[in-house]
Order: structure tokens, then sequence, then C-alpha cells
């Protein structure tokens, strides 16, 4: 059911990991809960009743491919993005400013946000807090994400800190500037590279600002599961209890585990939809590169235990033959199975927080991981 309000509500606790919803004008979230990547209004090679079908709540879209292309203003002149795309449910679209400067070579950035051309024809665009909120409107957003800066991996303590206050002068503009309506939400997102003195400065100027939401940015970045874990613990305890967590970018299955376990509610990743794409299946025993000769004549499917449309009716060798001949059906189905084993994932996880034994899911999971028969 469609709530009015935007709302999370803590169902169980275990350890540092909360099981919660999150209502919101397009339906409910759950989590932990992990958001499929459908950068240009679409999950590559996956209708959205696919998408729906691996158990995904929410969908990602990216708000600079949307507004290179088809524009930000088209989308909200043909009803917005979920009438769009045909998805009915919470999207979430980012701000931009990662993309354009991870992205765009083209680009300039100051005080006032970023300038950059269109690497698809040249045209020049600005990104700033109050264009983000806008083009993040007219996609019609569940979820809006603040303009913020990722700051680069490494920095010094000194850089780290310039970017992430500038990051929160950028948020108080992005507050300012988003239009709110009833069940949709603003997050604001955590910076402060691996320093835990300017982590705790960042979360304490967004909750002086207020949002409905957190996400913790300036990770996944290269610094590391170490390094991300250690930032994690440092960070999430600070945030406040009762407003969902977000780990943007994160990541392959143990990172999500791991980062559960440290208190995260909310992820993203285009790691299972780009590696299924490129012959690489996430199983429960480890990763499989079908394009690999032993597949060849192995008649049995991907994994036993999956239950998706790939490890259902097709062998390793079946799918091992569309790789190799470059066959559509093969990016289909191999993403099909990975966003389904990432949803697998999650369901696991929600489960176990519910019934206080996720220390004990972590353990098979990562002993799987290790020395499953791949
Ligand atoms: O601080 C951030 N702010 C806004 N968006 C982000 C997206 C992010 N995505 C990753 N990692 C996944 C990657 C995707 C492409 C290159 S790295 N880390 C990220 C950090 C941020
Ligand atoms: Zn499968």
């Amino acid at each position: 059911m469609t709530a009015n309000i935007f709302n999370f509500t803590i169902s169980a606790t275990d350890g540092a990991a909360r099981r919660g919803t999150v209502s919101t004008a397009h339906g409910d979230i759950r989590t932990p809960a992990f958001m499929p990547v459908g950068t240009a209004a679409t999950v590559k090679g996956m209708t959205p009743e696919a998408v729906r079908e691996t158990g995904a709540d929410i969908l990602l879209g990216n708000t600079y491919h949307l507004m290179l292309r088809p524009g930000a203003e088209r989308v909200g002149r043909l009803g917005g993005l979920h009438k769009f795309m045909n998805w009915e449910r919470p999207i979430l679209t980012d701000s931009g400013g990662f993309q354009v400067m991870s992205l765009n070579e083209l680009r300039k950035i100051d005080e006032n946000g970023v300038t950059f051309k269109s690497h698809i024809d040249g045209q020049r665009f600005e990104l700033t807090p109050e264009r983000s909120m806008e083009i993040q409107n007219h996609l019609d957003a569940t979820i809006t994400m603040a303009f913020d800066e990722c700051t680069p991996y490494p920095a010094d303590h000194e850089t780290a800190a310039t970017s992430m206050r500038r990051s929160m002068r950028w948020a108080k503009r992005s507050s300012e500037a988003f239009e709110a309506r009833q069940g949709y939400g603003l997050f604001g997102i955590v910076q402060g590279s691996t320093y835990e003195d300017l982590r705790l400065e960042s979360v304490n100027a967004l909750t002086d600002i207020g949002f409905d939401g957190y996400a913790i940015g300036g990770l996944a970045v290269g610094e590391g599961q170490e390094a991300m874990f250690s930032t994690l613990e440092v960070t999430t305890p600070a945030m406040l209890a009762d407003k969902p967590r977000y780990l943007m970018g994160v990541g392959k299955p143990d990172d999500l585990v791991g980062a559960v376990m440290r208190g995260v509610d909310m992820f993203d990743c285009v790691l299972p939809t780009r590696s299924g794409r490129n012959a690489q299946a996430f199983t429960r025993f480890g990763t499989v590169n079908m394009r690999n000769a032993r597949h060849a004549d192995d008649d049995r499917p991907l994994d036993e235990l999956c239950e998706c449309p790939a490890c259902r009716n097709y062998s390793r060798a079946y799918l091992h033959h569309l790789f190799k001949a470059k066959e559509i059906l093969g990016a289909t189905l191999l993403t099909w199975h990975n966003l389904q084993y990432y949803q697998d994932i999650m369901r696991g996880m929600r489960a176990a927080i519910e019934e206080g034994s996720l220390a004990s899911y972590a353990l098979d999971f990562f002993a799987a991981q290790e020395n499953g028969d791949i």
C-alpha cells in the first residue's frame, strides 16, 4: 500500500543490523535492501516485470545520463520516470555530481557547482544543488539525493576537510531547493573520506540540516574493504538510529553482508548487472566466468539451489555457448541470475535479523564463498 508520508520503521535489530521498512508514496521498501541500477531509465537487459520478479522493491536512476538524454524536462512532460519506464515502485535518483566527476573529462568544479560538456553532443551543462533538485523533481524521484562532491581517494586530511565542508554547504542548498512532497524523501550524503573526525563533523552537519535519510558517500572508491568497514564502524553509530542509512556504490556480495552487520540499510551497485553482461556469475559458492571452456559440456545448472530462470531452465553449457556466440540472451539470463542472487542475499539477511541469527548467517555465507564447488 502506498503511504502518504515518507517513514522508516524498524521491526527488529541484531547487533548493529536493522530489519526495517521505508514507506513511500510509491510503495514500501524492505530493508536491508539492494537497489538495481537503471542508469538510462532501464535496468540493462531486463524488463521492469523481470526486475520485480527478482524481488527488488526500488531502482536507482542516474541524473547525469537522463539530463543529457532524453532530458529532465522531457521526462517530466511525459509523466515522470515511473510512467516513462513502467516501474511504479520507488525510484531513487542520484544527484549527478559523482557521475559528472567520474565520467566526464570536460568538467570544471567551483563553489557554485559543476559545469561540463555533454559526451553525446558537446552541449554545455551546469549542475548546481538547485539545478540537481529541479532535475530530480522533473524525474519525479521518490528519493532525491543531495548534490555533493565525492572526495577522491586517497585524500590528505586538509583536502578531505575542504571537500566535505563544501558538500555540507551544498547539502544545505539542496535542502532549501528541494520541493517537499508527501511520501517523497531527500537524503543527505556523509563525506569525510576515511578520517573519523571529519566523518563525525559531516554526520553532525547533516543531522542539523535534517534529512529523511542519510547516505554514506566517499567510499567504494578504491579504499579497500578494510578501510570501508572501519569507516562504517565510526560513522553509522553516530547517525540517527531512526533514519535509513544508504551506502553508495556498494558492492560485492561480501561487502553487503559486512556492511549490513555494521548498520547499513540500503545499497546500490552496478556489479551484478555489469558483470552479468560480461559473463561473470555471482553464486553462493563464489564467482564463475561462463566464458571459461570448462563449462562447454557441463549439463548442470549454474546453481542448483537458485530459482531464477537461468538456473531453472538452462545448463552451464548453454550459458557458455550463448556468451561464446555473443547472443543477447546470455546477458539477459546472467543479469537476471545475478540480480536474483543479490536479492536472495538481502532476503536471507532480512530473515536472519528477524530471527536474531545474522552472525550465523554470515558465517555460513563466508564459508560457502570460500570452499564451495563452483
Ligand atoms: O560520495 C558519493 N556521492 C555520490 N555518489 C556516489 C556514488 C558512488 N559509487 C561508488 N562506488 C561505485 C562506483 C561506481 C563507478 C565507479 S566507483 N562510490 C560512490 C560515492 C558517491
Ligand atoms: Zn540463478
